[in-house]
């Protein structure tokens, strides 16, 4: 199957209320490990809220630090996993490490989050890495990936295999602080960048995709099934705090 494929010719399964699948095909190279999903009777796979929370000390240092965000190239993560330069093609975006008062606040909201992710996924917390921020300026985007596995696709970018690479990230949060809007004014304003899970699609075969807002929360699995991208950022700046949890699944 070529990627990007023709979803009309994949037999769906669903996966929420008006979300879809082609299950039967990624199974084949989904590693037996990696084959958690949620139970379908949600609305959706994932968890998609917008949290009213006050974000002005994290907003803060974004303003502050913002000049010294550095572009990803190799980075060694928390959980120990070494992304290989080949990721420049993949990823184009740049980062910042959260100081004392960043962490403080984050913790604090995703603390009251903790349990309605618990309960959506059926599993236990454990570990979390501390979250990433990532900053996204005009003409940054984020391919295709799932956070897991390593996608491997022959010379015709047919995907053959999932390889794991980080199975301790059972679950992906994403926090957004700046918002999507057609024409951005405010520093915390940008346009493009929407969030698309690539392999999940609504009725009309059109793919799931998210438009961030500030205060937007999302949960989903870091397995192959919930791979995704980030669009290009046309105009402003993109700030997403993504952080991968550990959890016992039930
Ligand atoms: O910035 C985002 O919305 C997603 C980032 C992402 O996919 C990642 O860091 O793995
Ligand atoms: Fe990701």
């Amino acid at each position: 199957m070529t990627a990007p494929f023709d979803i009309k010719q994949l037999e769906l399964t669903q996966f929420g209320n008006n979300v879809f699948s082609p299950k039967q095909w990624l199974d084949t190279i989904v590693p037996e490990s990696m084959k958690i999903l949620p139970n379908p009777y949600h609305q959706a796979p994932f968890i998609y809220e917008n949290i009213n929370f006050d974000f002005s000390d994290m907003k803060s240092f974004i303003k502050n630090h913002e000049d010294e965000s550095k572009k990803i190239g190799i980075i060694s993560t928390d959980d120990g996993v070494v992304l290989p330069k080949k990721n420049i093609d993949i990823r184009n975006t740049y980062n910042i490490i959260p100081n004392d008062t960043f962490l403080k606040e984050y913790n604090i909201f995703f603390e009251s989050q903790k349990s309605k992710i618990e309960e959506f996924f059926n599993v236990s917390l454990m570990q979390s890495i501390d979250p990433q921020i990532l900053i996204y300026k005009n003409g940054c985007f984020y391919k295709r990936h799932s956070d897991n596995c390593s996608e491997i696709v022959d010379l015709n970018k047919n995907i053959i295999e999932y390889k794991p690479v980080a199975p301790a990230r059972i679950i992906t949060t994403v926090l957004f602080i700046t918002t999507q809007v057609k024409d951005p004014k405010d520093e915390f304003e940008f346009s493009g960048g929407e969030l698309v899970f690539d392999f999940l699609y609504d009725d009309k075969f059109r793919k799931i995709s998210i438009k961030p807002k500030e205060g937007d929360f999302v949960a989903f699995l870091s397995n192959p099934y919930f791979s995704h991208s980030v669009k290009k950022i046309k105009d402003g700046m993109r700030v997403s705090v993504v952080q991968w949890h550990n959890a016992i699944v039930h």
